[in-house]
Parts: C-alpha cells; structure tokens; sequence
C-alpha cells in the first residue's frame, strides 16, 4: 500500500535550459500539463545561451513526480540535472543542535564556565546532589531513548536509521514545550543491557522518554527503569498514544452520543500502543474491548508466545471470540489501528455498528486509506497530519513532560495521564466539535499549557511532585 492520495510531495527539479531553444514557459506549461503544482522558481546561473533554474513542484507522490521529471526530460533544449525532494535536503546535516546559553567572550568568561571557576559548582553540587537541578541542565532536559526495533510502523530498522524520527521529536519537544530533548539510539536489543545503559546516563536528565521499542521487550524496560530510577520514565508509544486516542475518542463519543460503558471496541495490534490503548479505555470504564493481532483475536483459552496476551486475554472479550478481524469487527463501535499498513478492508468498516468510529493510527501508512473508510463510517481519525483529526503521540508528550519536569515529578502516573487526555479533550469546545475536529491541532498553542496545568494538578495531588511550581499563567 502506497502513501493515500491525500498526501503531496515537494520535489525541485533543477535543469540547464538553452534559452534559444525552449522557453521557461514552455516548461511550466508541460509541468502543468502534467499536473503538478510549481511553488517556487530560482536562477541558480544564467548565461547568453543558458539558464540554470531549481523548479519546485508540489506533486502527489513519488510516481507523480517521476511522471512530471520524465516529461520535462523529454523536451528539446532542457537537461534535468537534478532531482531533489525537499524532505531529503530538509534532512542534510541533522535537523537539531546544540547551542551554549552564554558566548564565551574572554578570559575571565572562560574561567567562569570552565575550570577554575566550574570546580565550585561542582564541589556544590557533590555536597548537595539536588542541586544539580538548579545548576545544569537537567531539570529541562530528556532523553529520547531507542533501540531503533519498532520505528513509527517501520519495524527494526535498527538504531541509526532511527536517528531522523528522535530528531523530529527533539524538534517538537523544544518547540511546543521548550523541552530540551536529546536522542540516544541505542545498538543493542538487549533488555538487561539497555536497563543498564539508561540507568548508566540517567544523571544527565530529568527525564527518561522510550521511543519506538518493540513489545513485549519494552514492558519490562519500560516498569524496571520506573521502579528504579527516581526520574519520570515514559514509554511514548504505549502512554503518549493511549492518552491521545482516549482524548480523541471522549471527543468522538460525544458526537455519536454513545456511553464508553456501552460500547464495543476492537483494537488492532496489540503490541506496545495496543495494550497501554486497551487499559486506558478500560480504566475509563470500557467493557466490550476485543484485541486482534495477527493470528486473530486474542482469547482466553489460546496459546500465545508473547507473554503479556495471556493476560489481555483474562481482561479483555467478555463473548470470548475468535477468529479474524473480519470475523470479530461486527457491530463495533469504535475500531482502533495500532498495527500495519492496510490492514483494515472497506467490507470490514462496512460490518461496523452504525456512526462507527475508526482510529486508523498505523504510521506512516495507515490501516485503511481514509479516503475509502470514511464514506462508511461518522468519525475517521488518522495518526498523519495531511487529513483532519491527526491522533499522534505528539499531542501528548511535549505537554506531559512540560508538566512532569516542572514539578519535579518522581514519576508519570495514571493521573497525570487521564488528566493529560482530558486536558487535550476539552481544548475542543462544544461549539467547535464536529466529525472533522475531534482533536485539537498539534500547533493549538493551548494543548500545551493545559497538559502542563493538568499534569502538574494531578502530579501535586498523588504525591509524586518534588516541587511546586510557578503558574504557567
Ligand atoms: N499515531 C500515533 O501516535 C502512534 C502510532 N503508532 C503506530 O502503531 C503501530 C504499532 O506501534 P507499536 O505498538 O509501537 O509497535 P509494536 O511493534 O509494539 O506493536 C505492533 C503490533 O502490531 C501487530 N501487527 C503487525 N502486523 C499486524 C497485522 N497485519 N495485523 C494485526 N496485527 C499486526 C504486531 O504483531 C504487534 O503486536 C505502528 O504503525 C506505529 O506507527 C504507534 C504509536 C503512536
Ligand atoms: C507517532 C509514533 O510515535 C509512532 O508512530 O511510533
Ligand atoms: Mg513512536
């Protein structure tokens, strides 16, 4: 399955174009009779009898633009030197740095932020570990940590090919939350020694966020790095996407008018984001949830090698049914994709209840193309920000770490985590709720402000704030 048609591309096509043969006209022309859309024209050189420009075309996807190269290479008088698409030249060099707060601007500077003068914060901070907090950087910064074995819906594409996602999450944790976060991709799979690894560079930050680690492996990183270190950690994928589909559905629910208590739920994928999905629904108060993973629904009587289904299967299916997501998505209410591409068919959407509701959160493809689900269904959400209603983690974790590094949390918990999904629910007014915005956008400057409130509210009333701190206000 390809990237749906709702998504678009830039390309810049750069060409050599002998002016007494052909006109830039021309070429525009054929550019558009191939439908694609030019949003910029640069001269890169030019002489008497030449021309050298970048084009950029907005086209719908890679065919698309091969189809738009292949015809402007066919006229007389044009040389394609090149083709670039603009997500690869925004990707040269990195996307993050890291920049010093003060410029060293002489001796006595020098001195100051380096020895002699920084053994006295030092010797502070050796006498009184806390201090450590007031004196660097820790008290604002995370560590995105990964072992590169289950990237967005890529799979195990190992630690460096992980290194452009934690990128773009350092990205939106300092932009939407002034959260200085940094990557750590990991190479190794081994629990014990990623346990030991993260624990190994704890002193550095003030918080620990998990990222893109396969189940069932991230479980117990996930609760032995909780219970033994003293600093928030949080794996993304499981509670940064339960707290966004919980926010999304109460928002969704309310347009249906169904109860959580009365409606039937099936989750696809039941790895990390599938489990933590399925408990935050159930501690909402969800009865009906049935989890499907590849061989089927997950079922009390069956024999399963990840460890963790036994057990979702005793919470989970109150009918104890079998078989495939097609045999199971009867009559659903809500179906909710964690799991891969095109895994949902229209004919399963067509068995749903009536006014379903289809989360369709697999990245960056998801499990059914919207544009095929949504005639049949009342609210489609997606995990991609090129259709309405994007559900993605990132509503969350920039907030929820603003919150937790603010007071000082010891720890994330399921407070802060429905408190969390309520504050992003309720950044959508009743008046503004509709099918199209159940969720707030990722650039609503007050989901921010309002996880951050909530999380701090929830944190100081569960004992597990080390600080009060100053109203966001
Ligand atoms: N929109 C969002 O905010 C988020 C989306 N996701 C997406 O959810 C998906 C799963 O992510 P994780 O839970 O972190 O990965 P994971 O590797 O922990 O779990 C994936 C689960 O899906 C199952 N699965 C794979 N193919 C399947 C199929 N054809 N049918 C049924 N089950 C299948 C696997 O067996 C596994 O249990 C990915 O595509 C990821 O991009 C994950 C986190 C956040
Ligand atoms: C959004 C995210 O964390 C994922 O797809 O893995
Ligand atoms: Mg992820």
């Amino acid at each position: 399955m390809s990237i749906p048609s709702g998504a678009s591309m830039n390309i810049i096509i750069r060409i050599q174009l002998e002016t007494n043969i052909i006109s830039l006209g021309e070429i525009v022309n054929v550019i558009g009779d191939e439908a694609g859309d030019i949003i910029g024209l640069d001269v890169i050189s030019s002489s008497k009898t030449s021309t050298v420009r970048d084009i950029t075309v907005r086209v719908h996807n890679n065919n698309h633009g091969q189809q738009v190269v292949s015809a402007i290479s066919k006229l007389a008088g044009v040389k394609v030197v090149n083709v670039s698409d603009s997500t690869f030249l925004l990707h040269l060099g990195g996307k993050i740095e890291m920049k010093p707060k003060v410029r060293i601007k002489n001796r006595d500077d020098l001195s100051r932020v380096y020895t002699p003068g920084v053994a006295a914060i030092s010797e502070a901070i050796h006498a009184d570990p806390s201090k450590v907090y007031s004196l660097t950087m820790k008290s604002n910064t995370v560590a995105i940590v990964t072992d590169g074995t289950a990237v967005l819906g890529l799979g195990d594409i190992g630690p460096e090919a992980a290194m452009p996602v934690m990128e773009g999450k350092a990205m939106l944790f300092k932009q939407l939350a002034n959260v200085d976060a940094f990557p750590i991709c990991l190479d190794t799979k081994d629990t014990e020694e990623i346990i030991r690894i993260v624990k190994s560079i704890s002193p550095t930050f003030g918080g620990i966020n998990l990222e893109d680690i396969a189940s069932p492996r991230c479980f117990e990183i996930e609760q032995r790095l909780k219970s033994e270190l003293n600093i928030p950690v949080f794996h993304d994928d499981q509670h940064g996407t339960a707290v966004a589909i919980y926010a999304g559905l109460l928002n969704a629910l309310k347009i249906v008018q169904k109860n959580v208590k009365d409606i039937k739920v099936v989750i696809n994928g039941i790895g990390a984001a599938g489990i933590a999905c399925t408990k935050i629904l159930l501690a909402a108060g969800a009865k009906n949830v049935i989890g499907v993973d590849r061989n089927g629904a997950i079922y009390r009587g069956g024999s399963y090698s990840n460890p963790h289904w036994q057990a979702y299967a005793e919470m989970t299916n109150p009918e104890n049914l079998q078989g495939s997501l097609s045999d199971v998505i009867g009559e659903a209410d809500v179906f909710i994709g964690v799991s891969a591409p095109g895994t949902l068919k229209v004919e399963d959407v067509q068995k749903m209840a009536t006014d379903a509701i289809v989360f369709a959160m697999a990245n960056p493809v998801p499990e059914i193309d919207p544009d095929l689900a949504s005639p049949h269904v009342r609210v489609m959400a997606t995990g991609r920000s090129d259709y309405p209603n994007q559900i993605n983690n990132v509503l969350c974790f920039p907030g929820i770490f603003r919150g937790a590094l603010d007071c000082r949390a010891s720890e994330i918990n399921e407070a802060m985590k429905l408190a969390a999904a309520e504050a992003i629910a309720s950044t959508v007014s009743d008046e503004e709720l509709s099918e199209s915005y159940i969720i707030p956008s990722v650039f609503n400057n007050k989901v921010v402000d309002k996880i951050r409130d909530a999380v701090v509210k929830a944190a100081v009333e569960t004992g597990v704030a080390r600080k009060i701190p100053n109203s966001n206000k």
